[in-house]
């Protein structure tokens, strides 16, 4: 492991080191490919009406139908919602987000140390590149680390800033009762019990992806991060700046408002597939900004790797024939839906035709 370590110390160059040498260019690996680039033409900037749900609807029983109704309507149309008075404290998402930010602001060697470009490292640092054809960069610092079971891996997150495993180690439990609750209306809201598959999610992982997204001279020419789905059962994403954007049925990029106090979840491809379909992973890719730095803390929750994840029996019948079937990748997303975007392209190997 050490190693390794050392390898991918010597041949890494972070976008935070990088912009202390480059004023007004950015270097040419980060520049996109035209048809890659955050083009305005396709990006619905009158879009005002994303939706915004109340979760403190959750404990007034008359009503937490409206409260479904709503996150049905929305897993629907757009895999995406945001949520206010969801019970975590504004100062303990703060806290988070600041410790964050201290952590990109030490020195390289303090963060370096953690760097590898193994995927299955429980804490890894990295800089973001798709090793494509090309290799293609994005302008991105992140630190990855697995939080659940918290009492398992919150000895190796950094110690640097000495505040964060406590600050961080709050947000990810909070998150965690978060997770809890907005998986129970997301299932009732399927129609299937609020307690489906309650075991397998509460074994399976919480992958904390912290992100950083220095200020960039040119944002019309890269992003932040390409367009994805996440693979996961659902995200929750705590930001201090605006900066993401979500893809509708119809192909056209929506900049999700910054909603002070908000948190922002989005489904995954393992919900998409339990739900025969029903919902879809929500499309979305990170901006940039020429003004200033953005952080943000993307609580990715998931089964266990190595559970087989497959549409819901509940979901399946004469109507709604079996939308997915095992790949044959040899990986852990052999049992969800594997899209690309990266073209412009929707490849979804998994769904039956
Ligand atoms: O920073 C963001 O807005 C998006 C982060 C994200 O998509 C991820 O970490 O998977
Ligand atoms: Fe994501």
């Amino acid at each position: 492991m050490e190693i390794k370590r050392e390898i991918s110390q010597s041949s890494f160059t972070s976008v935070m080191e990088l912009i202390q040498k480059c004023q007004q260019n950015i270097p040419e690996r980060y520049v996109l490919p035209p048809f890659q680039r955050p083009n305005p033409s396709h990006v619905d900037h009158l879009s005002t009406d994303l939706p915004v749900i109340d979760l403190s609807k959750m404990n007034h029983p008359a009503l937490r139908l409206q409260l479904i109704n709503e996150v049905r309507a929305a897993c629907n149309q757009l895999g995406f919602f945001q949520v206010i008075n969801h019970g975590i404290p504004t100062a303990v998402m703060k806290d988070a987000l600041n410790s964050a930010e201290e952590f990109f602001n030490l020195p390289s060697d303090e963060k370096t140390c953690f760097a590898s470009t193994d995927v299955h490292e429980p804490v890894r640092y990295g800089t973001s590149v798709n090793h494509g054809m090309d290799k293609v960069f994005y302008w991105r610092d992140f630190i990855k680390h697995y939080a659940n079971p918290i009492s398992d891996w919150i000895h190796l997150w950094p110690s640097n800033p000495p505040t964060y495993k406590e600050k961080m180690g709050s947000y990810a439990k909070a998150v965690k009762v978060l997770r809890k609750q907005l998986m129970e209306v997301v299932f009732e809201s399927l129609g299937l019990n609020a307690n489906y598959l309650y075991d397998d999610i509460e074994e399976g992982s919480q992958v904390m992806t912290v992100n950083c997204y220095p200020s960039c001279p040119k944002p019309d020419l890269a992003l932040g991060m390409p367009p994805h789905t996440d693979f996961g059962m659902i995200t929750i994403l705590n930001q201090t700046h605006q900066g993401l954007e979500i893809m509708d049925h119809d192909k056209k990029w929506h900049p999700v408002p910054f909603i002070q106090g908000a948190l922002i979840v989005q489904l995954g491809d393992q919900l998409e597939v339990i739900s025969n379909g029903r919902y879809k992973s929500v499309p979305h890719r990170a901006v940039l900004n020429v003004q200033r730095k953005r952080f943000s803390i993307a609580s990715l929750h998931s089964m266990h790797i190595e559970k087989k994840v497959g549409p819901a029996p509940e979901l399946v019948d004469e109507q709604q024939p079996v939308a997915y079937r095992e790949g044959s990748f040899g990986g852990f997303l052999d049992y969800i839906s594997v899209k690309s975007l990266s073209e412009g392209k929707y490849i979804d190997t998994l769904r039956v035709t």
